[in-house]
């Protein structure tokens, strides 16, 4: 049995990001949210575009208004006025000023901006009341950014931010990777759809929508397979039609010893090499991990909570590392937190406890969830954000003292 560094090293090692050409499309930026930036973005433009001013006030030049105070004011004659977005049309000379608004350009020969606020006007003059250092409130051209300097770099996801740089630059078009594929099916003879009556024996198959959810909020495209029965044929039709599909494969049930678990032996027979068959996690341990040429499987136990504390621990950063995202961002996020409850774990595998992560006076707080924790038991699962770890022989965190949670 694999520990769980060493299984999520290996999950990690077997993937590899998308980087070719074909997986490289080209998108409307009202598009992007969401999307993995795939090459370089250099600006053809200086930030600031213009110098311009940071203030509402009068561009002056800072000879004439040198030591200007309250006592001993300097007046200057307005010559223009300059809003933004307009050209300024003449050069100021001595003892000259412009009125100017924020954001407006600064005309030839001004280097300085006096904030409205130290000024009083009178007609076509402006009396300044302080001087400021020279230079202030002034935006230099180029101050912020140089044209031809790197904007954004690939692999990162473009969020709000990196989309108003995008926009800034008028990158209008924007390259990204496509989205990766990811067959979902769930296996077993007991499932039923929701909508279908349940006969005795019989349980809803929630897997897949777990992890239809899941790869929707990544931005994956989920490749619905819908249920199969613990039957040999149909599981191997199934699998040899998704791994040919898709990029990942996730399946739930059929992983663990039991009679009708076959899914290894389909994936050894159809020529999967598999790395992972078991891993010291509770929940779930017969986390099964196998590769084709094109493609990553991920057999993920049957029990729900196995399924997504699976997901979430292993399979999800392997999935973002998959989609381009750069090691940054597709690595697990751990945070130190103080546990509200006592922990209690049996120590032989590592455990993960479900509960609620939240931030109090500037501090990472864990909740245990209420109710039973058995990785069959799902209804306490809901609202879960963080998952408590203990290490292999720690089997108990007291309540107050401090756990590592995976954030989810
Ligand atoms: N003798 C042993 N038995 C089991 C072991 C073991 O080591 N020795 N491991 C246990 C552990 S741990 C887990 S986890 C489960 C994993 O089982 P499988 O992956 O083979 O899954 P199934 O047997 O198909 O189902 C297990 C459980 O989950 C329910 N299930 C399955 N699919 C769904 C679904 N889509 N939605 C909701 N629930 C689902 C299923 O009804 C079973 O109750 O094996 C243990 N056994
Ligand atoms: O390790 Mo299995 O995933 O309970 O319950
Ligand atoms: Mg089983």
């Amino acid at each position: 049995m694999l520990t769980v560094d060493q299984a999520e090293s290996i999950i990690l090692d077997l993937v590899q990001p998308l980087q070719s050409p074909q997986d490289i499309e080209t998108i409307d930026l009202c598009a992007a949210l969401g999307r993995v930036l795939a090459t370089p973005v250099i600006s053809h433009l200086d930030f600031p575009h213009w110098d311009n001013s940071a203030m509402d006030g009068y561009a002056v030049r800072h000879a004439d208004i040198k030591g200007s105070t309250a006592n001993h004011p300097i007046t200057l004659k307005i010559v223009e006025e300059i809003p933004a977005g307009y050209q300024p049309q003449r050069s100021l000379q001595p003892r000259e000023a412009a009125r100017i608004f924020t954001g407006a350009c600064l005309p030839v020969g001004a280097d300085t901006i006096v904030m409205q606020e130290d000024t009083q006007r009178l007609g076509n003059h402006v009396t300044i009341f302080n001087c400021p250092p020279p230079q202030a409130f002034v935006r230099r051209q180029g101050c912020f950014h140089k044209a031809g300097d790197l904007l954004l770099t690939p692999g990162i996801p473009l969020d709000a931010a990196e989309i108003a740089v995008l926009a800034a630059s008028q990158s209008v078009q924007v390259p990204v990777y496509r989205r990766v594929k990811v067959a979902i099916f769930s296996t077993g003879d007991e499932l039923v759809t929701p909508d279908q009556p349940l006969e005795p024996g019989q349980l809803v198959d929630s897997n897949r929508y777990a992890l239809t959810a899941l790869m929707l909020k990544m931005g994956v495209e989920p490749l619905n397979f819908s249920i199969v029965r613990d039957r040999p044929q149909a599981l191997k039709q199934t699998i040899s039609q998704a791994i040919n599909q898709a990029d990942a494969v996730l399946s739930t049930g059929g992983v663990s010893v039991g009679d009708y678990d076959y899914i290894e032996q389909i994936l050894s027979e159809l020529g999967g090499k598999i790395h992972v068959q078991s891993v010291a996690i509770q929940p779930g341990k017969p986390l099964t991990v196998a590769k084709f040429p094109d493609c990553v499987y991920f057999g993920l136990p049957g029990n729900p909570v196995s399924a997504l504390v699976t997901c979430w621990r292993f399979i999800l950063p392997a999935l973002r590392k998959l989609s381009g995202l750069k090691s940054e961002y597709y690595q697990p996020v751990f945070v130190k937190a103080r546990s509200l409850n006592l922990l209690q774990s049996k120590g032989k595998r590592e455990t993960y406890l479900w509960g609620k992560l939240s931030v109090n006076q500037g501090e990472y707080e864990f909740q245990l969830a209420e109710g039973t924790h058995n990785s069959a038991n799902l209804v306490n699962l809901a609202q879960t954000t963080g998952l408590a770890v203990l290490p292999v022989n720690c089997t108990q965190v007291e309540a107050g003292d401090f756990v590592q949670v995976l954030q989810v």
